[in-house]
C-alpha cells in the first residue's frame, strides 16, 4: 500500500484561508460536475495501472528507450480508454488530453493521430471516404499523422513541392518528392510509429497545377511495419523538447495511390481527370483552424500546470526575512512573487474563457459550411490566428516566469517546468508561426478598417472600429468596462496607423506588397493589440455571465481575477493607452494602487485557486508542485533515482580520474 504522507503545514494553513468552494470552481472550469467526475474516475483508473508506473524516471533513458517506453505506455492508455468507453460514455477530448500527461511524460508519438489525422478525415473526407477510413482510424487499426510541412516550406504552404500527378489510365495519383527540400519534415509520429498519413501535395492533372490537396497515404506495411516500396521515412532526431513525439521525415518516389485516396469533400478529381473546384479553396486549411482553436485551450492548461507548481512551491518555500528577528517568510508573501504568479492564474482563466466562446464560434462555422454558408469563415480565421499566436506566446512567457519564480529548483527536470516550457514554446511555432499568424489577422483588420471607413456593418469582433470612428473617445474611468474600451481604442488606433502607413508607401510609389512589408512591424502590433482587446473583452463578458450562476463567494474571486488581468495589461501597455485613449497619468497611478490591492485580495485564495485546477500529482509530475507540498523530500527522493547514485564509486574514477590525479601530483 502506498505510504500516506502528512501535508505540509503551510499548505494546510493556506487551504484553511481560502474564501470560496474549490470544488465549485473545479466544476466550473471543467464545464460541469459530470465532466469533473468522468475525468477523476478515468485518472483514478490510470493511477492504478501498475504497468504505467515507470521504474526508472524517463529522463535517464536513452532517446530510443524513451520512445519505446512512450509507445508501450500509449498502447496501454488506449486499451484502458477503450475499456472505459465500453462501459460508459465516450471520454471528452479535453479529459483524454489531460489524462495523457499522467502517462506519457512528454508528447505522445500517437498525438497527431487523434489531434489531426482523424479530424482531417472528418473535415476533408466525403461521406464515402469517412465510411471507409474513420472506423479503422477510430479503432486505431490504422495509425496516422498529418504530413504537410516540408524541409523547404512550413509557412508558405502554396509553395509545397511534393507532387501528386493524376494518371487517368490507372485512376491513380503518383506521389513524388522531386528535391531534398520536398521531403516532409516534422510530422509527429511519422518517424517510426504511424503506418498512414495525410499528405498535403501539389495536384497536377495533364501537366496543369491545381494547388495543394490532402491525400490519405499508407506508408508502412500493416504486418511488418516496413516502409512500402517508393517510401523513404525516418525520424528527424533530437529537438529542444517533444522528446517522444517521434517527429519524422518522408519522401516519395513514384509512389502510387488510388484516386479515392484524395480527400474530396471540397475539391474533386473525377475518373477522367476533370478537376471540380470546391466552394472555397481555403477549406483545405480547415484542420489547421481547428487545431489553432484548440491551442488556446492547451495554453490555458499549460499555464495552469505551471501556476500550480509555482504557487504551491511559493507557499512552502521560506527564504529571507522581511523584518529582522522575525522568521524567514513564505516567498509567496513577497509582493514581487505575487506579481509573477497571480497573473499566471488569471491568464489561465482568461484563455479558458476565451476558448469557451471561440470553440462555439468554430462549431457554428462548421455547421454553416455544411449548409454551404461561409460568411463567418474569414472572421473565425482571423480570430483563431491571433488568439493562437497570443495565447501560445503568453503561455511561453508565463511558464518561464513560473520557472524563474521557483529559483534554482525550477531548473530541475524533476520540477517538470522545463518539459512544460518545451510544450508551450513549440506551440508558438507549430500550427502557424507566431508572426505569420499575426499578419494573417492584420490582413483581415486592414479590410475591416476599409469597410469601417466605407460605413459598412462589421463582424462583431471588429465592430469596435465603427464605434471608434463614430464617437469621441469616452471619458476615462478606471472600471473594467471602460478599460476594455481603452484596449479597443489602442487596437483601433494601431490599425489606423498601420493602414495609413501602407497608404503612405503606396502613394510614394511602392507596390502594395512592398508597402505591406514596410508596414509589417506596425501590422503585427495592431494585431497584438486587437488580440488583447478580444481577450480582455471576452474574459470580462464570460465572467459577468458565469458570475450570476455561481455562489457569491466564488463570483467575488472570479471578479478579482478578471480585474487583475485587465489592470495588469493596462499597466503593461500604459504607454499605448496614453497615446491612443483618454487615460491620464493620474488614472495610471490609481490603477497601480488598485493592482496592489488586487494582489492582496487574491493572496489568501492563491493556493485554493491552483487547487481548483485539479491537476493530479501524476499529471503534474513535479517535485515542487505536488498537493502535499513535500518539496524537499521529493527533490531528494528523485535525486536518489539518478543512476550515478546507485554505486558508491563510479567506474570513471578508476578509468580516468585516478590516473589523472596521480599524474597531477607528480
Ligand atoms: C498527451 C498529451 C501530452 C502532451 C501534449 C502537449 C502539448 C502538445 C499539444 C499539441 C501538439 C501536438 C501537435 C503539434 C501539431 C503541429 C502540427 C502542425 O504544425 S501542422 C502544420 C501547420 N502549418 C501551418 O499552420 C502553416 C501556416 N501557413 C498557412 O496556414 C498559410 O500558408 C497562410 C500563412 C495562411 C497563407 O496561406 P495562403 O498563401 O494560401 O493565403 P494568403 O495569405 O494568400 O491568403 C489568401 C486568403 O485566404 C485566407 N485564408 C488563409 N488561411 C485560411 C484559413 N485557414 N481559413 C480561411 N481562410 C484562410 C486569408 O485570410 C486570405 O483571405 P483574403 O484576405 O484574400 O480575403
Ligand atoms: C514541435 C513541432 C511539431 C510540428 N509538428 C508538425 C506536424 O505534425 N505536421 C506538420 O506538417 N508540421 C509540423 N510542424 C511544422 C510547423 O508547422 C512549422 O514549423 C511552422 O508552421 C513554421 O513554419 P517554418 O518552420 O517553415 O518557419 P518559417 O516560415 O521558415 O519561419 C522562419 C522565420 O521567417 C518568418 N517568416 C516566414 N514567412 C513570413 C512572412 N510571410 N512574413 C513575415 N515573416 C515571415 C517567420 O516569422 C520566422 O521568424 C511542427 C513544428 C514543430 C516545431
Amino acid at each position: 500500500m502506498a505510504t500516506v504522507h502528512k501535508i505540509n503545514e503551510d499548505l494546510v494553513k493556506e487551504r484553511q484561508k481560502c474564501t470560496f468552494n474549490v470544488q465549485e470552481l473545479t466544476y466550473l472550469l471543467d464545464g460541469g460536475e459530470e465532466v469533473t467526475k468522468e475525468r477523476r474516475e478515468f485518472e483514478n483508473i490510470l493511477r492504478n495501472v501498475k504497468e504505467l508506473q515507470d521504474e526508472v524516471p524517463e529522463v535517464y533513458l536513452s532517446h530510443k528507450e524513451r520512445y519505446e517506453n512512450a509507445v508501450r505506455k500509449t498502447c496501454i492508455l488506449q486499451n484502458v480508454r477503450n475499456d472505459f468507453e465500453k462501459k460508459r460514455e465516450v471520454l471528452s477530448p479535453r479529459n483524454i488530453f489531460r489524462a495523457g500527461y499522467a502517462v506519457i511524460k512528454d508528447v505522445s508519438p500517437f498525438f497527431l493521430h487523434n489531434g489531426m489525422f482523424v479530424p482531417t478525415i472528418i473535415g476533408q473526407g466525403t461521406p464515402e471516404q469517412q465510411a471507409e477510413w474513420l472506423p479503422k482510424a477510430k479503432a486505431m487499426a490504422i495509425i496516422g499523422t498529418y504530413a504537410q510541412t516540408e524541409l523547404g516550406h512550413g509557412t508558405f504552404i502554396r509553395g509545397l513541392e511534393t507532387t501528386a500527378t493524376y494518371d487517368a489510365k490507372t485512376e491513380e495519383f503518383i506521389l513524388n518528392s522531386p528535391k531534398v527540400t520536398s521531403y516532409k519534415w516534422w510530422p509527429g509520429g511519422l518517424g517510426t510509429t504511424v503506418n498512414h498519413c495525410i499528405t498535403v501535395a501539389q495536384l497536377y492533372i495533364n501537366g496543369k497545377k491545381y494547388g495543394i490537396h490532402p491525400f490519405i497515404v499508407q506508408i508502412r506495411d500493416l504486418e511488418t511495419h516496413k516502409p512500402l516500396p517508393g517510401i523513404k521515412v525516418g525520424e528527424i532526431g533530437p529537438k529542444m523538447g517533444f522528446a517522444t513525439a517521434n517527429n519524422g521525415f518522408l519522401g516519395f518516389q513514384n509512389f502510387r495511390i488510388p484516386r479515392k485516396n484524395m480527400l474530396m469533400k471540397n475539391a474533386q478529381v473525377l475518373k477522367d481527370g476533370t478537376f471540380v473546384k470546391g466552394m472555397n479553396e481555403k477549406l483545405t486549411y480547415g484542420t489547421m483552424v481547428m487545431v489553432r482553436v484548440n491551442i488556446v485551450s492547451d495554453s490555458a492548461f499549460h499555464t495552469a500546470m505551471a501556476a500550480t507548481i509555482a504557487v504551491r512551491y511559493a507557499a512552502v518555500r521560506h527564504q529571507s526575512q522581511l523584518k529582522a528577528k522575525e522568521p524567514e517568510v513564505q516567498i509567496i508573501d513577497y509582493l514581487t512573487q505575487q506579481h509573477k504568479l497571480f497573473i499566471a492564474i488569471a491568464t489561465s482563466h482568461a484563455f479558458s474563457n476565451t476558448y469557451t466562446w471561440l470553440y462555439q464560434a468554430y462549431l457554428k462555422v462548421v455547421e454553416d459550411l455544411g449548409k454551404q454558408k461561409q460568411d463567418h469563415l474569414p472572421e473565425l480565421h482571423a480570430l483563431s490566428c491571433c488568439l493562437k499566436a497570443t495565447s501560445s506566446r503568453d503561455a511561453g512567457v508565463i511558464v518561464e516566469q513560473c520557472r524563474l519564480a521557483c529559483g534554482g529548483h525550477g531548473y530541475m527536470a524533476s520540477s517538470n517546468l522545463p518539459i512544460i516550457y518545451g510544450y508551450t514554446t513549440a506551440a508558438i511555432t507549430y500550427e502557424g508561426e507566431h508572426t505569420v499568424l499575426l499578419l494573417q489577422t492584420a490582413r483581415y483588420l486592414m479590410k475591416a478598417w476599409m469597410s469601417a471607413l466605407e460605413g459598412k456593418v462589421l463582424a462583431p469582433s471588429v465592430a469596435y472600429l465603427v464605434d471608434w470612428l463614430k464617437s469621441d473617445k469616452q471619458r476615462w474611468q478606471n472600471t473594467p468596462e471602460v478599460i476594455v474600451k481603452g484596449f479597443q481604442h489602442v487596437a483601433a488606433g494601431k490599425i489606423k496607423d498601420a493602414f495609413d502607413a501602407i497608404q503612405k508607401h503606396v502613394k510614394a510609389g511602392k507596390d502594395y506588397e512592398d508597402a505591406w512589408n514596410l508596414a509589417s512591424v506596425q501590422l503585427i502590433k495592431a494585431s497584438e493589440a486587437h488580440s488583447r482587446a478580444i481577450l480582455c473583452d471576452g474574459y470580462l463578458r464570460e465572467t459577468v455571465r458565469t458570475s450570476s450562476s455561481v455562489s457569491p463567494s466564488l463570483a467575488k474571486v472570479l471578479n478579482h481575477l478578471v480585474q487583475l488581468y485587465i489592470v495588469y495589461w493596462t499597466l503593461e501597455t500604459a504607454g499605448d493607452l496614453l497615446v491612443y485613449s483618454n487615460i491620464g497619468k493620474d488614472d495610471i497611478a490609481v490603477l497601480k494602487e488598485k493592482y496592489e490591492e488586487l494582489l492582496a485580495l487574491i493572496r489568501p485564495n492563491a493556493v485554493g485557486l491552483v487547487d481548483a485546477f485539479d491537476i493530479s500529482d501524476e499529471i503534474l509530475q513535479s517535485t515542487l508542485g505536488s498537493y502535499d507540498g513535500r518539496v524537499y523530500e521529493r527533490l531528494m527522493e528523485e535525486a536518489m533515482k539518478s543512476p550515478l547514485n546507485k554505486e558508491p564509486v563510479n567506474q570513471s574514477f578508476h578509468k580516468y580520474l585516478k590516473p589523472f590525479i596521480k599524474k597531477a601530483k607528480l
